[in-house]
């Protein structure tokens, strides 16, 4: 059987990067802890040959776990986990200008006996700081090798990896020790420390000076807004022009294929299903990839952390606290990272809160449906210096975020009430985000993206189109063609449910298969609106809504996608992290309504004002 070594250590130490850089991996890193909480493992050759199975592990405190993934951490360590034995060793990862905190685990994960050697990563930041360690020292003193790394430059690497192999054809594991009182421990941690550690006068000044703003208490928050605020700004008027791009590519593609293939179904299609549908969600990858430039740079330079503390005094007024936020800021790109990174918050009332208020945060998914409505309803005027249709889409996730924290105030006290958390989290030092790291980061949600588009949302519109055209119209027939078709019937059949707050026949249509992923919802619209215009309308699905909706519909529909409880995947994460049914039912219900309430009430009241 293949040995394996476990990569241990505190949060943010560097781990996720030393496994990514040492196995070809690609998992997920940032700038503060509790990035990984999810055990990793890949397969690796070490420098004699042999061949090892690499575990890259959640970052933990001790092997007293406080939150469910550090318990991952050690049931791992200890070999709990079932299905699996214990490591054959393990690489303890040490920040080194943090080690007066790290050591105190690598203490008490050496009186497990297990043969350890130590990462000591994050030796450029050190230098930065003017800290410089005395690694053989170091070494004697924990009876272990040392070796210096820098986990993001690949340096150190090959030395890591040769010493990985000595100790895992000589060492033999020691007699355990039995476990040692946590303040013992940590005295020892700092003593050793401050033995091996040499520092000029100059260390974390350029955190400590950036903080004294950031951390401003009437600053901070200003500049969070400024940043947010800015983001969006940036999600619309940078992406414009690429957007304008594939949309002249897709329309050149439809009008290929629409010259090519003779009429009939095979053209409508290629042409009104595929093209339209698929496209009409495509289109909208430049604004995805500005938004995720956004939340990685502030996910790899240590802001977000200092956003969460920020955002503490606001959360606490909900019965949250700051840690929540983490998660809930990740859930702008996706609820799913978002309620898995639930995982790091001790209080379980306090985790089933945040997983249960995750959806509300407006994904990326929601960008497209938000967008196209935007850009079909809102006119492209300024007001001072901002563009209209930027602060619109500002104020949609503002909508999000009012409702979640309006949820979370509701459900602390009465479902999930329990006692006031306190907020306890570690400040990562600033820096930029490495080029690679972010690049790749961008690319795999690129990838991520285009791969929905090409299977789930191509799927699901594929379905639709057929739904819409069968059965065809009898000859004769005088309505539109959609309504035979099975969609038209299920549409009409949906209408009165949603015809109260102001949604047509289209709407119930785009809703149904909108549960897959949500931007199905907007390639189903550009379907449905596709089959029903005729052959010499050559609009864009823009033009086709803002001929076809009234505003307050259009309005309607944006609040209604604010709270939308749609995407089935978000329903089964949920189901996984609470082991069961209810609480994703729960879920699911309490959503609805909101989304159901707010859609009314923006269409009567814009009914009545416009
Ligand atoms: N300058 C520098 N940055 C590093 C080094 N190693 C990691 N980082 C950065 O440190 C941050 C944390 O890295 P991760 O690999 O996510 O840390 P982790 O230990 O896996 O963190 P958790 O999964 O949260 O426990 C990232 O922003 C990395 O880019 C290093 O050697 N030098
Ligand atoms: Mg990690």
């Amino acid at each position: 059987m293949t040995a394996t070594i476990a990569v241990v250590g505190n949060p943010n130490a560097g781990k996720t990067s030393l496994f990514n850089a040492l196995t070809g991996a690609r998992a997920r890193i940032g700038n503060y802890p509790g990035v990984t909480v999810e055990r990793r493992a890949a397969r690796l050759t070490l420098p004699d040959g042999t061949p090892i199975d690499l575990i890259d592990l959640p970052g933990a405190y001790s092997l007293t776990p406080r939150s469910p993934d550090e318990a991952v951490t050690r049931d791992t360590i200890l070999g709990r986990q079932p299905g699996e034995t214990q490591p054959a060793a393990m690489i303890v990862v040490l920040d080194a200008t943090n080690l007066g905190n790290h050591l105190r685990f690598l203490l008490e994960l050496k009186r497990l006996g297990l043969p350890m050697l130590v990462a000591l990563n994050m030796v450029d930041l050190a230098a930065r700081d003017g800290v410089t360690i005395d690694t053989a020292a170091l070494a004697d003193y924990l009876d272990m090798p040392v070796i210096e790394t820098v986990a993001v430059r690949r340096r150190g690497l090959q030395s890591l990896l040769a010493e990985a192999a000595t100790l895992l054809a000589t060492a033999t594991p020691h007699a355990a020790a039995p476990p040692e009182d946590v303040r013992t421990l940590a005295r020892e941690a700092r003593t050793l420390a401050s033995a091996v550690t040499r520092t000029t006068g100059t260390a974390r000044r350029t955190t400590t000076r950036i903080d004294r703003i950031a951390l401003h208490p009437l600053f901070g928050p200003l500049i969070l807004a400024a940043i947010l605020f800015a983001m969006f700004q940036a999600v619309f008027s940078w992406a414009e022009a690429p957007m304008g791009w594939i949309e002249t590519a897709i329309a050149a593609l439809q009008a290929q294929a629409g010259a090519a293939l003779p009429d009939g179904a095979l053209r409508s299609l290629l042409v009104d299903g595929v093209l339209a549908g698929v496209g009409s969600v495509i289109v909208f990858l430049p604004q995805i990839l500005i938004l995720f430039a956004f939340i990685l740079a502030l996910e790899q330079s240590g802001y977000m952390v200092r956003a969460a503390f920020i955002m503490d005094r606001l959360m606490a007024r909900v019965g949250l606290n700051g840690r929540a936020f983490i998660p809930l800021l990740s859930s702008f790109a996706c609820a799913i990272p978002g309620i898995m990174a639930t995982r790091t918050i001790d209080d379980p009332k306090d985790r089933l809160t945040t997983l249960l208020i995750a959806p509300l945060m407006t994904c990326s998914a929601r960008l497209p449906v938000y967008a196209v409505i935007i850009a079909a309803f809102i006119p492209a005027t300024k007001v001072g210096w901002f563009g209209l249709q930027g602060l619109v889409m500002f104020a949609l996730y503002a909508f999000g975020v009012l409702g979640a924290l309006a949820a979370a105030f509701v459900l602390r006290r009465t479902v999930t009430k329990g006692p006031a958390p306190s907020f306890l989290i570690e400040m990562p030092k600033y820096q930029w985000p490495a080029l690679r790291d972010f690049a790749l980061g961008l690319w795999q949600r690129a990838a991520a993206f285009l791969q929905r588009a090409g299977t789930v949302i191509m799927a699901v519109t594929v379905a639709l189109w057929f739904l819409s055209s069968y059965p065809a119209p009898p000859a004769g027939a005088t309505q539109p063609a959609i309504d035979y078709s099975i969609a038209g019937r299920l549409g009409t059949a949906l209408e009165p449910v949603f015809a109260p707050i102001g949604f047509n026949r289209e709407i119930a249509i785009a809703l149904v298969p909108g549960m897959a992923a949500r931007e199905v919802a907007v390639s189903a619209l550009g379907t449905v609106y596709a089959l029903q215009a005729t052959a010499d309308d050559p609009g864009t699905l823009t033009e086709r809504l803002r001929n076809a909706w009234p505003l307050p519909t259009a309005l309607a529909f944006l609040a209604w996608y604010v709270f939308a409880p749609q995407c089935l995947s978000t329903l089964a994460v949920a189901r996984r992290e609470t082991n069961g049914w209810r609480w994703p039912a729960f879920m699911f219900a309490y959503l609805f309504a909101m989304a159901y309430a707010a859609a009314g009430i923006t269409y009567w009241l814009s009914k009545a004002l416009l």
